[in-house]
């Protein structure tokens, strides 16, 4: 199996400017000619033409003026439909990527950071792509075009705008390194409180059990402080690019008119190509002057949208890392139609290795078991002998570092898990429960699950008494508002209800319960595992004894009887 690691180029392709970011962005060139009509119009006016000649240049500069509306308003419809779409499917692959993680992967993105940086944070993109690129765009392009206009009256009033402006982008690469530093870091701030604040929530039962209330609202205050500091640094660096910009762009403009008022008056004779300019021609170089800043000017407004989207693509890169995949993550199911299993399967397993990534210590060195068709069979041994992995390694929840697991005689690979994956029925060692009424938690959303077989698995669990005490919704997240044993009997109704289960691996099912209620989740495994296999994990003897065989991970004897 591969490591999915997508390359940064993917998502870089996200910040290339599209058609309508470019229309949207050239739409500046309007200016040129709605200048050149305007002087046009000034000249003649002073030399004596009267009204007759504003009237066609002001018609002509209106119809300039609607023709750039009209671009103007469809590049930024385009760019801004083509950003969101951009945005869902960048979300969709990075959510993709997420499910292709192995859920043991201890180095994966806490829900909070994830739930945090899929939602808020990639927002930063919409901004990125619809402000940001086109501004680039029109930064890049119109100043050349304004610079040649003016170029051909007055090389002189070129020469002051091009000095003047290579220190603005020099400036701007500083304080736009500067802000993308504390962009990064508002963001991981964010992301950081918005997982504290998760994770905070989830454990408030425990944390009001231990007076430790106060002390984390104080360290949520803390981080909303941290919080406020980062978005006053981002923010203070947005104004001090605005400021920079604001300066040159002026000191440029009051050149260019200083000069030009001068020539006019005739005390600076020079820098028009040895002719003097004429009142139009002047005045058209002095319109154009700040034309030629105002692309620079927008760049500036716009330029902690570059920080924050260029932060957020990082972001979801990161997330879209896994350093632990979910084998046959991205494999087909429609196999899975086709097999029909005949009869429970047997489990072999040959020279199995495996060590957690990063890890030399490996958890199993050449291990070994066969397990009959329809046999129930108890893992036990110390905590950390590795049940729970052993149990994941068959689900196809880990790759196997080497050697061979196959189930039914299907070689278990990243091609077919997902196909035997549809044979198995899995408890693990803490069912997620869903907010949401009991019915939901068993059905789980599953095509096959329809109401009476929700029903009937309810039955078999004995859980109908709690699904009246919880009508509709009133299940808390995270198993609030269920006992112990009925999660249990929850997760043994959520199998139940899968008819191709003939694989059933159950992590300790009768941890915590007191022993009439573990006895209770004993029978009903017992039924429930009738006529399938079954490996379960466990501590308890009583568990272990009902069962056929038992396998004691902590011995080494233990496994070569097993072999
Ligand atoms: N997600 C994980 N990432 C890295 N190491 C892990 C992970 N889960 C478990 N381990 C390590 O793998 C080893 C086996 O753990 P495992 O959970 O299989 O033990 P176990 O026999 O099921 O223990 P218990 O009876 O306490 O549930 C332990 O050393 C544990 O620290």
């Amino acid at each position: 199996m591969t490591k999915h690691s997508p390359s940064r180029s993917p998502l870089r392709a996200f910040a290339s400017p599209d058609v309508g970011g470019m229309v949207q962005g050239a739409a500046a060139l309007f200016w040129l000619p709605q200048a050149a009509l305007l002087a046009m119009a000034v000249q003649g006016l002073a030399s004596g033409r009267g009204f007759d000649a504003v009237v066609w240049p002001a018609a002509a500069i209106l119809l300039l003026g609607l023709a750039r509306a009209a671009c103007e308003s469809w590049g930024a419809r385009r760019t801004f439909t083509r950003a969101r779409a951009q945005l869902t499917a960048l979300r969709a692959q990075t959510a993709a990527a997420l499910a292709a993680g192995s859920p043991l992967d201890r180095s994966r993105a806490h829900s909070g950071l994830a739930a945090s940086v899929l939602a808020e944070q990639a927002e930063a993109l919409v901004p990125y792509l619809v402000r940001y690129q086109p501004a680039r765009w029109r930064a890049t392009v119109v100043p050349i075009f304004i610079l040649c206009a003016v170029a051909a009256f007055s090389w002189v009033a070129a020469l002051v705008l091009l000095f003047a402006a290579p220190l603005i982008p020099i400036f701007m690469a500083i304080v736009g390194w500067r802000a993308r530093a504390a962009s990064e870091a508002q963001m991981v701030e964010l992301g950081g409180m918005n997982a504290f604040l998760l994770d905070r929530l989830r454990g408030l039962a425990t944390l009001r059990s231990l007076g430790a209330v106060e002390l984390t609202a104080q360290r949520l205050g803390d981080s909303a402080q941290s919080l406020r500091r980062r978005t006053m640094a981002v923010l203070r660096i947005a104004f001090l690019s605005s400021a920079v910009l604001e300066l040159f762009s002026a000191l440029g403009v009051a050149l260019v008119a200083a000069y030009v008022g001068f020539h006019l008056l005739g005390s600076l004779g020079f820098g028009s190509w040895g002719r003097t300019l004429s009142l139009g021609e002047g005045l058209f170089v002095l319109l154009l002057a700040p034309a030629f800043f105002e692309p620079l000017r927008e760049l500036s407004m716009v330029w902690h949208d570059r920080a924050a989207g260029e932060a957020a693509l990082e972001a979801l890169g990161r997330l879209q890392r896994n350093d632990l995949p979910l084998p046959g993550a991205n494999a087909s199911l429609t196999r899975a139609t086709r097999n029909a299993h005949a009869g429970p399967p047997a489990i072999t397993i040959h020279n199995l290795h495996f060590a957690w990534p990063g890890e030399q210590q490996e958890v199993f060195d050449g291990y070994e078991l066969r397990i009959a068709p329809g046999e129930h069979v108890a893992l036990t041994g110390s905590s950390g002998s590795g049940k729970t992995v052993l149990l994941s390694l068959l689900a196809g929840l880990v790759p196997v570092t080497h050697g061979d697991i196959s189930i039914g005689g299907v070689a278990l690979t990243s091609h077919t898990v997902a196909v035997l994956r549809q044979r198995m029925g899995w408890i693990g060692q803490a069912p997620h429960v869903f907010a949401g009424s009991v019915e939901a938690n068993v059905a789980l959303g599953r095509p096959d699950a329809d109401s009476q077989r929700v029903a009937n698995a309810m039955l078999f669990a004995s859980l109908e008494a709690v699904a009246q005490a919880h009508p509709v919704t009133s299940l808390g997240e995270g198993g609030q508002g269920l006992s112990g044993g009925e999660a249990v009997r929850l997760a043994l109704a959520r199998v139940a209800v899968h008819p191709h289960a003939d694989l059933l691996l159950v992590d300790e099912p009768t941890a915590h319960l007191d022993t009439e209620t573990a006895e209770r989740v004993i029978d009903a495994l017992i039924t429930l595992a009738r006529g399938k296999t079954l490996v379960v994990a466990t501590h308890d003897p009583v568990l272990a004894a009902r069962m056929d065989r038992t396998i004691n991970l902590g011995s080494a004897e233990a496994v070569e009887k097993a072999a």
